[in-house]
């Protein structure tokens, strides 16, 4: 899976119940158009969504399970329970949220990462920090993502992607690290492969016409 998106863009098709789209029909054929346009992988959520573009296209699947816990902050793929919906869903790499923050039901990011790997399945680490993705990098995570930079208190906040953590951890890591989070144009998905970035994920301005139409009417005001 790694050598298949390197250098190449993975499209996050994922719609929350709250989103317009929230449909797996929808995300399969969001997914079938991806893949029309070149996308080399695709970053979804949810046992449902993840069947569905299985059955429409033939690429990679990044898998992830969003779910609100009372006792954390954590909601990507956060307990074992997730992962199991995961290894269900047969996809060939699970993302799960890898921030120092305290899990769920004292369920620990060490032991998560070897049961997923006991299950042959690669592990993509999502932080905020370089220091987290160092953490990632030595609890044994197959890649890095940048994209929980700017949703935790304590990580830089910014309005697009964050190339400094991005050029940090392709630095200190030794493991492929992914851009992803607010990469809003080709010029920024360039951008980060030429910062050597592993990959590329883009969701929003691809998968969420919401906020894509939400641009466009804000940048006509400007
Ligand atoms: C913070 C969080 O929960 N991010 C999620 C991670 O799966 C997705 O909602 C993002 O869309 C994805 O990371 C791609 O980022 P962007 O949509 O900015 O291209």
């Amino acid at each position: 899976m790694l050598q298949a998106i390197k250098g190449n863009l993975v499209v996050s098709c994922q719609a929350l119940e709250n989103e317009p789209l929230h449909s797996p029909f929808i995300m399969a054929h969001m997914a079938k158009a991806a893949r029309e346009g070149g996308a080399a992988g695709i970053r979804a959520n949810g046992y449902d969504d993840i069947v569905a573009i299985r059955a429409e296209v033939n690429l990679p699947i990044i898998g992830i399970v969003k779910r609100d816990y009372p006792d954390s902050d954590v909601y990507i793929t956060p307990t074992r329970k997730e992962v199991d919906e995961l290894l269900l869903a047969k996809v060939e790499m699970i993302a799960l949220d890898a921030t120092n923050r305290k899990r769920p039901n004292h369920e620990d990011l060490a032991g998560l990462i070897q049961y997923i790997h006991h299950h042959g399945t690669l592990v993509m680490a999502d932080i905020s920090t370089v220091e987290e993705g160092i953490d990632a990098w030595k609890l044994g995570v197959d890649c890095l993502s940048t994209t929980l930079s700017g949703y935790t208190p304590y990580s830089s906040k910014q309005t697009g992607p964050d190339f400094e953590l991005l050029q940090k951890l392709v630095k200190q890591a030794s493991i492929p690290v992914i851009a992803e989070g607010h990469l809003n144009t080709p010029a920024d998905a360039k951008k980060a492969l030429e910062l050597g970035a592993h990959s590329v994920v883009v969701g929003s301005a691809i998968t969420r016409p919401q906020l894509i139409t939400k641009a466009f009417v804000d940048g006509m005001r400007t």
